[in-house]
């Protein structure tokens, strides 16, 4: 969808800011560039809507080179998000947001309504802030302005330089998610500048890690952080690599142990059986349809055993539980919150699949690694467990 052939650009000072650039962002994908303050990420970026022009390569975007479409036009299928976010002082929400729109020459009625849909969109109710004046707005409400302004006519692509620049952190966290939410419904094109390493492996579906006016390296966040290409990627990504790295995979099913599980009618003395049989020390406890309950323990089970009770009257609740490819840092995360010893993992229909361990999940963790530096599906690779040695 982007593509950068060759891209040099040397300022009229002779200062070189990128220099034989070559990358591809596909249709649908979020890119984002990251690295140190002056390596040509913004210069790459002003680049696809010829806010700057290269002076050698061509950049082609669906196909065609960008040097033979007028600006105007270019820029019509291109929102454009900046961290001062150019929301007009003395306009409002509303009116901002319908800026490009209005710009199309859209009627007044239709340029309104797609700005209050898209306000809705980012999170903010029209009726409360469309009026507001920019200045009425805390930081990160006008950071989602800007990003509805941008988006306001559908364009195909987004570019976004470090958009949530300008907000404290937790905030930044909350504009992160939503806006990741937003970009698995619309799906557009994204290049998106940072310079922080954990904002670019959170969105990124792919990162191009950059060192002085070039790309150092260009992967999926997951393998930049469990292999980098070079010391100055080692760097940069951090020494705590491997926590990062725990944001960006995935729980899958073969990570999962199978605990026995039991349903909350079951008689005490069958679960008992069930379960001296399987040699557990609990189970996981299911309702009538099928769902997560919580669990029951083995000792408590076979002490009731004689009783002609439910499992349901000694069952405890389990509020610890994550969906199959939620990640490993929401369950370790969640783990710690609960101060549980395991979380429950339910499919998307919430039915149980499985627990997660930390054994487990530091299993996963290795076996990621260990993956990614095969080029292996992660259930192919067979981890040497100290036992073992
Ligand atoms: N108009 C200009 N004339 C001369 N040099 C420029 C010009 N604009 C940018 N540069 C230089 O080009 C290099 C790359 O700048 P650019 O703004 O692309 O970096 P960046 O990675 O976006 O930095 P930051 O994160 O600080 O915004 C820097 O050395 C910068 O000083």
């Amino acid at each position: 969808m982007i593509r950068f052939e060759n891209v040099t650009k040397r300022y009229a000072d002779g200062t070189v800011a990128v220099e034989g650039l070559s990358f591809e962002v596909a249709e649908g994908e979020l890119v984002t560039l990251v690295g140190p303050s002056g390596c040509g990420k913004t210069t790459t970026m002003k680049m696809v809507n010829r806010l700057i022009e290269p002076t050698e390569g061509r950049i082609l975007v669906d196909g065609a080179d960008i040097a033979g479409v007028e600006p105007v036009e270019l820029r019509r299928r291109m929102g454009y998000v900046i961290q001062q976010t150019g929301l007009f002082p003395h306009r409002t929400v509303l009116d901002n947001t319908a800026t490009v729109p209005h710009l199309l020459g859209w009627p007044k009625a239709r340029r309104r309504e797609r700005a209050r849909e898209l306000l809705d969109l980012v999170g903010l109710d029209p009726s409360v802030y469309g009026d507001r004046y920019p200045d009425q707005l805390s930081g990160g409400q006008r950071q989602r302005v800007g990003v509805a302004r941008a988006l306001a006519a559908d364009p195909p692509v987004l570019l976004m330089d470090e958009p949530f620049g300008a907000v404290d952190p937790v905030v930044r966290e909350h504009l992160q998610n939503e806006f990741l939410r937003l970009q698995s419904r619309l799906h557009k094109t994204v290049l998106f500048v940072t310079h922080d390493i954990e904002e670019a492996v959170r969105l990124g579906d792919r990162i191009a890690v950059y060192g002085e006016g070039r790309i150092e390296q260009f992967d999926r966040p997951a393998s930049v952080l469990g292999a980098p290409a070079s010391p100055y990627v080692a760097d940069f990504v951090g020494a705590d690599r491997g926590l990062k790295r725990l944001s960006v995979t995935p729980i899958e099913h073969g990570d999962l142990e199978e605990p026995p599980t039991v349903h909350l009618s079951d008689r005490l003395d069958k679960a008992a059986e069930r379960m001296a049989s399987s040699g557990a020390r609990w189970a996981v406890v299911l309702d009538d349809a099928d769902e997560l309950h919580g669990w029951v323990s083995a000792g408590v089970v076979a002490g009731a055993g004689q009783e002609s009770g439910t499992v349901g009257d000694h069952a405890r609740r389990m509020e610890a539980w994550l969906p199959l490819g939620s990640s490993l840092k929401q369950a370790f995360s969640t783990m710690l919150q609960h101060d549980a010893g395991w979380i429950a993992v339910l499919d998307s229909a919430d039915r149980f699949v499985g627990v997660l361990t930390p054994a487990r999940l530091h299993a996963a963790l290795r076996r990621s690694v260990g993956a990614d530096a095969r080029d292996l599906d992660r259930e192919q690779v067979a981890l040497e467990s100290i036992e073992d040695s």
